[in-house]
């Protein structure tokens, strides 16, 4: 792999090439990269990061070694830049980096709804910038993360952020168009999925189970129907209807979900995801905006 940054020549063998990374931002999906990166082998030495509140600095120092530094300095030191602030304060953290990026450093935005297109417009001409999407089961190696070239970033690019990703769960590259429905489906989607989980929880409570009963049954059947899904390949209408016997328990369920429209609030959930996506688009290109 090569790098346009200051490249470590001793870095033959070394997760990441041996680059430097830099996370701006190290809130919930700050971290998130972050102990990825230290699980998957990076030392802390080749890891910068920054978060504006000194408390969370604290934090992170105690807790995986790496230095906290100011944005520019971060952004000046490393090969591979990832912004991780919301897309509200996008704008803020890109005035600030943009005189200390060096040519060929790789810009990294993990933010909703900002596409490549703005990004590039306010950091130095020719900046390579790759958009993703990734969840926050990556916490526990079982992340999914859709990666979007700019206009400047190439193959080497999007395999460095693939290998990067790929530490912690499975990575995919599609044109950036999608990025809106991606959000919608699996950046967010965790979300939904443990809202799911909370109302079984309270519908076993409210059945007479204990709580932690409860619990340990929905978790699992949740676990387990993502394996089966995924390991039979088989689609999830053929798997449902194996649980469903004629005139059973299930097929007693599943008519209250559809009477209740749970397939159509999951269709206007997922809609107005993209949709918000959208506007935080243009959230990011006004500095301050709370919208
Ligand atoms: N949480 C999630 O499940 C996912 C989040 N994302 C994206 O990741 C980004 C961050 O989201 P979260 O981690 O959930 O938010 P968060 O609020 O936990 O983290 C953002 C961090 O950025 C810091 N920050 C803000 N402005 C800064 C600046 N100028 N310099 C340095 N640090 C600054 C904040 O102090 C905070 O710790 C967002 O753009 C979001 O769209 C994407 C996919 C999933
Ligand atoms: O809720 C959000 O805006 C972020 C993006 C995807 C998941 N969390």
């Amino acid at each position: 792999m090569t790098s346009t940054g200051a490249v470590l020549d001793d870095g033959v063998g070394l997760p990441g090439g041996g680059l430097r990374l830099a996370i701006l931002g190290a809130g919930v999906m700050g971290e998130t990269v972050l102990s990825g990166l230290v699980r998957a082998g990076w030392t802390p030495d080749r890891i910068l990061a920054t978060d504006r509140r000194p408390q969370r600095q604290l934090e992170l120092t105690a807790r995986y070694g790496i230095t906290m530094c100011e944005n520019g300095e971060a952004a000046a030191a490393v090969d591979t830049v990832v912004l991780v602030v919301k897309p509200q304060d996008m704008a803020d953290l890109l005035a600030e980096i943009a005189p200390a990026l060096r040519p060929g450093t790789l810009v990294v935005s993990l933010a909703a709804g900002v596409d490549t297109a703005s990004i590039e417009a306010v950091l130095p001409a020719g900046t390579p910038v790759v958009r993703v999407m990734p969840n926050t089961p990556a916490q526990v190696d079982e992340g999914m993360a859709a990666i979007s070239p700019g206009s400047a970033s190439t193959d080497e690019h999007l395999d460095r952020v693939t290998e990067i990703l790929s530490a912690t769960g499975r990575v995919v590259t599609l044109p950036e168009r999608y990025q809106d429905a991606v959000t919608a489906i699996s950046g967010s989607g965790p979300a939904y999925l443990f809202f799911v989980v909370e109302a079984m929880i309270e519908a076993g409570v409210h059945l007479g189970l204990p709580r932690d009963t409860a619990t340990e049954l929905v978790v699992q059947t949740m676990l387990g129907s993502a394996k089966l899904l995924r390991e039979t390949g088989e689609h999830p209408t053929v798997l449902r209807e194996r649980v469903t016997s004629p005139g059973g328990t299930t097929a007693a369920a599943v008519r209250q979900l559809e009477d209740h429209k749970v397939r159509a609030a999951f269709l206007s959930a997922i809609e107005a995801a993209r949709d918000r996506s959208r506007d935080l688009a243009e959230a990011a290109r006004q500095p301050g905006t709370r919208p």
